[in-house]
């Protein structure tokens, strides 16, 4: 299969996705091992890059599916403006729509069958064809029905289905198969916070380049949580006196990082623009349900492919879909120790919660499912009481409990607030009676996302043990 890979990105011939992957479909030929198992063991967690891959995703599909490498780069030399613009000109209308009619007259559906085989390939199959899909959706006029190209939707619900991803746009497209290193580091060498950059924009501009990157860095800042999280479960195996001090330790060190990841967010502020993101960059990552007209999205083609499923999955991208926040609330208990007072999550948002890990790449999703099946969960070590181990503990809950407050107000300065403005801006326009012809406003940024985000961090806050 790596025959397809550029050298400098191949993996080793025996990481497991180098492997020969079963066919979701045909399921595994003889001999072909399944990948899926053993992935189960291996959960694609790296120990210099976390979450991320090791090397830096492929940047280009090979020949085969060059029309749509093609297609993409062409509507990013475009430029291709949101139908939601204000004041779009009939300049900028006429080119998206040039390049749709492009889309639906001239992109041939391409088999997908190649792809199946890598990895590899079926991630940038998947980044490729859901930016292609927000570009088409996200420039169709406002009356118009949202109708996915059966050259689009057929592969990428292919593509989507091998992968157990849904088929729009997710954190792993966005930021985790999505960089590159600015310039070239040592293969072993963890990338350094700085020298990262993405590969694909929406909007060409560094404000969103500086959106993805911030998570980017907190995933790979967050590989030493993940490396403490594994010596305290190493350490609860042994149990002993010796091993409640070690752990006592790594909770403190743990909790240092998770301040530090505090920072990296917070400094999002240095480089994307709130305004900006709210009306020019967020707007790209809508899916289905937060459509401001809510439109439907029909996937075209589908009549013809009985064995493809309805799809029902169609929420954008999130940080909220990044394995290692989830990871740190398993690990220290965050997530099942709901006290049913106030403040703690309704079913509602805890199912919300959940629903994010189906947008996660199944590893990733294994590998969350595997902590949350420890038999040696740390809190239940720390109830014992030793006081050093409680404090260490609260000051690991404490930190997240800080990193939710950081996130918080970055919702507000991002969402919650511009999105107040644009209401505030409607309300003169429509007392002024000079009301342009434009969508209702949805519900998005508003009281139901600051209800959810401040319930979370509230039962963060709960998990405070008294000694
Ligand atoms: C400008 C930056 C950011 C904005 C505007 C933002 C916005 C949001 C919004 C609107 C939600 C609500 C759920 C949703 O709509 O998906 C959310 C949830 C969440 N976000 Fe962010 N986010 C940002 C950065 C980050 C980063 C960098 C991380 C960590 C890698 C992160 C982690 C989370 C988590 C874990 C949730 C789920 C709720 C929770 O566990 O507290 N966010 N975010």
């Amino acid at each position: 299969m790596s025959d397809f890979l550029p050298p400098d990105h191949s993996l080793p011939p025996n990481h497991f996705l180098n492997l020969p992957r079963p066919d979701i479909v045909v399921g595994a030929g003889d001999g072909i091992v399944d990948t899926t198992t053993l992935a189960a063991h291996d959960f694609d967690v790296d120990t210099r890059t976390g979450f991320m891959p090791p090397d830096s995703p492929i940047s280009r599909l090979p020949e085969e599916w060059e029309p749509w490498e093609a297609t993409l780069d062409k509507a990013m030399s475009m430029k291709l403006q949101l139908a939601v613009k204000l004041g779009l000109t009939e300049h900028e209308i006429a080119q998206s729509c040039s390049w749709r009619t492009d889309v639906r007259n001239n992109l041939p559906v391409l088999s997908t069958k190649g792809l199946t085989t890598s990895e590899l390939l079926l991630r940038r199959a998947h980044h490729v064809l859901t930016y292609i899909m927000h570009s088409y959706i996200h420039t169709l006029p406002l009356d118009a029905e949202i109708r996915i190209p059966a050259s689009i939707s057929i592969p990428l619900l292919e593509v989507s289905a091998h992968l157990q991803l849904p088929p729009v746009a997710t954190y792993s497209d966005t930021v985790l198969y999505n960089w590159d290193l600015k310039s070239p580091s040592e293969e072993t060498a963890t990338p350094a916070l700085d020298n990262l950059r993405s590969q694909e924009l929406f909007t060409g501009t560094n404000d969103e380049q500086e959106f993805y990157l911030a998570s980017s860095r907190i995933e790979i800042r967050g590989v030493e949580a993940l490396e403490l999280m594994r010596a305290t479960m190493d350490e609860m195996f042994v149990g002993d006196e010796i091993a409640v001090r070690r752990i006592t330790g790594y909770l403190h060190k743990l909790a240092a990082v998770v301040d530090e990841l505090k920072s990296i967010l917070l400094d999002v502020r240095k480089g994307c623009e709130p305004e900006f993101f709210y009306h020019s960059i967020r707007p790209w990552f809508r899916g289905e349900d937060s459509d401001p007209l809510e439109r439907k999205w029909a996937f075209e083609g589908l009549e013809e492919h009985p064995e493809i499923a309805q799809p029902t999955d169609l929420s954008g991208p999130s940080a909220g879909q990044s394995a290692l926040i989830h990871a740190l609330d398993i690990f220290l208990g965050l997530d099942n120790c709901s006290t049913g007072e106030e403040g703690a999550l309704s079913e509602g948002q805890r199912t919300l919660l959940r629903r994010m890990q189906i947008y996660m790449p199944r590893h990733h999703r294994n590998f969350l499912r595997h902590l949350s099946a420890n038999p040696r969960p740390v809190r239940s070590l720390v109830m014992q009481g030793d006081p050093k181990l409680v404090e260490s503990y609260n000051d690991a809950v404490r930190a997240v409990k800080e990193f939710r407050d950081a996130h918080f107000r970055i919702v507000t300065i991002y969402i919650i607030g511009p999105a107040s403005r644009e209401r505030q801006a409607r309300r003169e326009e429509e007392e002024s009676g000079s009301v342009e012809n434009r969508p209702p406003l949805k519900g998005t940024g508003g009281t139901h996302l600051a209800q959810f985000l401040k319930g979370v961090r509230d039962k963060t806050a709960d998990a405070m043990v008294t000694s």
